[in-house]
């Protein structure tokens, strides 16, 4: 195989990826945005974290809410718990690395806030014990997962929302994950401001 066969090839995978989750996943985006909306009109934040790859969508995320996505509007609250080496350096010295977002949910969440939970496998155990430290504090969790959801899909409650990427490599899930946040940043700002 040539190398521009090869590339190529990531590029018809990726495409028929998205293409194909678009079936399964523009529903629980929709019911996303509109629980991130609810929280953001009531005042609320929405904490974000992941690691790795995760964690750089993260911080694109909170980055378009806080600033902005494609239109002009107010900024939206949004914290990346991934950005702060001093908080992430002393928490995984003086504790462990599994708590560098639990602590940071524990100390910043708030009931009615959001936390948008990602990762690519969903076993990830930083971001699992942040997901239950989000439910200590009454936080509905977004969890962007892929695979079959990993650990992740069987701690997530009812009211929970699960956004499953239905592929198996980590890079294809990423590809469709930085998707899915582009559609949730353009889902939010349709609800607030409307338009067509
Ligand atoms: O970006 C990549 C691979 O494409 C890596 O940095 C990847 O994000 C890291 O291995 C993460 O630690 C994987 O964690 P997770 O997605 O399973 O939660
Ligand atoms: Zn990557």
């Amino acid at each position: 195989m040539t190398l521009t066969t090869r590339i190529g090839k990531h590029f018809e995978d990726s495409a028929q990826l998205k293409l194909q989750s678009k079936k399964v996943l523009a529903q629980p985006i929709a019911d996303a945005a509109q629980a991130m909306v609810t929280c953001l009109m009531n005042d609320g934040k929405i904490l974000v974290c992941g690691n790795g790859g995760s964690a750089a969508d993260s911080q694109h995320f909170a980055a378009e809410l806080i600033n902005r996505f494609e239109v002009e509007r107010p900024g939206l609250a949004a914290i990346a718990l991934t950005t702060d080496s001093s908080v992430l350096t002393s928490i995984a010295n003086d504790y462990d690395y599994v708590q560098i977002f639990s602590k940071q949910v524990r100390a910043l969440g708030m009931d009615g806030d959001v936390l948008l939970a990602i990762s690519t496998s969903g076993n990830s155990p930083s971001v699992v014990e942040a997901v239950q430290a989000a439910h200590e504090r009454n936080m509905p969790v977004v969890a962007l997962t892929g695979r079959e959801g990993g650990v992740m899909a069987s701690i997530l409650k009812p009211t929970d929302f699960h956004i499953c990427v239905p592929a198996k490599s980590t890079a294809r899930i990423q590809e469709v994950h930085l998707l899915a946040l582009h559609c949730l940043c353009d889902a939010i700002d349709h609800l607030i401001l409307g338009g067509e």
